[in-house]
């Protein structure tokens, strides 16, 4: 029952104290419920949706395919509903589809983004070379790679994987998932407060980091601006300014500066959490489970051996694509997706959901539910046939479906298979001895990731030796006690 004004707030707040995770509090009363769960938070109508068939019924109807206007999500795009992630109706179409259009022009989807990835999978080797065998904080390290890869095709800029300025801006993104969770938290529900308790209600820091997002993001444009070729676009953005320049004297001008921008952050903010942060959770799966590692390594030796991967091995190696499968289910970092709107009153069921309602989908919930065998078990072999195929089970939607299906999953599972042959045809991964076992408990946020931890990547030792000892040899300086490795030549052609 909702309260006057909180609605059912208090009980959320209860609820999350108990149990500690927003979707997890949806996920039990969904059970308690039923499929179409309503709430209402402050102002605001809330639906979560669970189950297959409700979920995909939401997904492939017009009438919910709105994003919600409430006050959150439109404080990171100028207070409009512009871009991609969260505007809807026919600015949304036309900028999805011209986004995409650039994206693929500039190499989305071909064999010139495979080669992007392999370059930053090549530096990252290199990086974790020079520190074989040391503990490795996890939580970043593929935040860089995950951003230079979109912002080549973007851009047309790579950094440093050590680069400053880059890792703030990792920071930026990463801390802007993390003041609240996909419904928009307090500042959704009662806009108001911003002005009575900015700090408390996450408003303070929003802004400010926005504000540090768009200068970074608006200082590349002006580069762009002032380098421009016209007969020669290099980027999405120049494609994007060139688009600008021949609409400006028409009245309906296809995007605005201000769009450009919320694109730019929409495609940075929806690219590199969800991967980075599913990335993370492949290697901690991996580090907790020897015999997955061990069978990973296996059909990179047999099907791979020491030449560099390629995204065409990926038709030969069901194994290494069951574990990318099994850990986007597991972890399922887009928990509730992207919110929903019903821009009318519609049927859902037999319930009427107003116009204007929000609507999260329980993914996590529909990747982890009672449908699946063992849910919390990391099981690859869920997504193998008996005949040794890869199998796609109903419940599996962590990219979405429908028109508004994510646009990133072609990069995403490229990069995911990539970066996960790279680093085990080099690398065996380890908890460093002393270290805790990496926990699959999640951290809260707009999207979920893994707590802090860290690895070990020693160098792959040869059959039938020991691993490298880390206790030294004395002397006059320190020295590594004799061991055996084995170098493979790896002919990226970028070196
Ligand atoms: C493991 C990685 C990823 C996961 C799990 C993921 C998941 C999702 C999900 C669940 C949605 C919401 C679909 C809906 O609203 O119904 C979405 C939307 C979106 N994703 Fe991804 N995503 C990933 C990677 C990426 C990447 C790499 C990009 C960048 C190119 C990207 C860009 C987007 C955009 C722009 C949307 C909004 C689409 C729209 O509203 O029309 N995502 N993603």
């Amino acid at each position: 029952m909702p309260l006057p004004i909180i609605g059912n707030l208090f009980s959320v707040w209860l609820n999350l104290r108990r149990l500690k995770y927003h979707h997890v509090v949806w996920q039990e009363w969904s059970r308690q419920y039923g499929e179409v769960l309503g709430l209402q938070l402050g102002c605001i109508n809330l639906v979560v949706v669970s189950g297959a068939d409700r979920i995909k019924e939401v997904l492939s109807r017009e009438v919910f395919n709105g994003r919600p206007d409430g006050f959150f999500y439109t404080l990171r795009s100028f207070g409009k509903k512009i871009g991609i992630v969260f505007a809807d109706g026919p600015s949304w179409n036309s900028t999805r589809r011209v986004a995409l259009k650039y994206l693929k022009t500039f190499g989305y989807g071909t064999a010139s983004m495979e080669a992007l990835i392999t370059e930053e999978c090549s530096e990252l080797i290199k990086l974790r070379m020079q520190d074989a065998g040391e503990p490795i904080e996890m939580d970043h390290m593929f935040d860089i790679p995950v951003v230079n890869i979109l912002w080549r095709i973007v851009a047309g800029k790579r950094y440093d994987l050590k680069d400053d300025r880059l890792r703030k801006i990792c920071y930026l993104i990463k801390r802007s998932f993390k003041v609240v969770d996909m419904s928009g938290g307090i500042i959704n529900f009662f806009p108001y407060l911003r002005h009575i308790i900015p700090g408390y209600t996450g408003y303070r820091e929003l802004k400010e980091l926005h504000h540090s997002m768009y200068m970074f993001i608006k200082n590349v444009i002006r580069e762009h601006e002032s380098t421009i070729k016209y007969d020669k676009p290099r980027d999405v953005i120049d494609a994007f300014l060139i688009e600008m320049a021949e609409n400006k004297d028409r009245s309906a001008a296809t995007v605005t500066d201000a769009e450009l921008q919320v694109v730019c952050l929409d495609l940075l903010q929806a690219g590199m959490e969800t991967v980075s942060n599913t990335a993370v959770f492949l290697a901690l799966h991996c580090m907790r489970d020897e015999d997955v590692q061990m069978r990973l390594h296996r059909e990179i030796d047999d099907v791979i051996g020491e030449r560099v991967p390629q995204l065409a091995d990926r038709g030969r190696m069901v194994y290494t694509e069951a574990v990318i499968l099994e850990a986007l289910r597991i972890s399922s970092v887009a928990a509730v997706g992207i919110p929903h709107m019903a821009v009318q009153d519609a049927q859902l069921g037999s319930y009427i959901i107003p116009r204007g309602t929000f609507i999260l989908l329980a993914l996590h919930d529909l990747h982890n539910g009672p449908q699946w065998e063992d849910p919390h078990l990391f099981n690859p072999e869920r997504f193998i046939s008996n005949s040794g195929k890869l199998i796609s089970p109903d419940s599996f939607l962590p990219f979405g479906c429908g028109r508004r299906r994510c646009i990133g999953e072609a990069l995403a599972r490229s990069e995911l298979f990539l970066f996960l042959t790279h680093l085990l045809q080099s690398f065996h991964l380890e908890t460093p001895p002393g270290d805790p076992q990496p926990s699959t408990d999640p951290v809260n946020g707009v999207t979920l990731s893994a707590k802090p931890f860290r690895a070990s990547f020693h160098l792959e030792t040869p059959p039938g030796d020991p691993q490298p000892s880390t206790d030294p040899v004395n002397g006059v300086t320190l020295s590594a006690k004799p061991f055996r490795a084995v170098f493979k030549p790896r002919a990226t052609g970028f070196n």
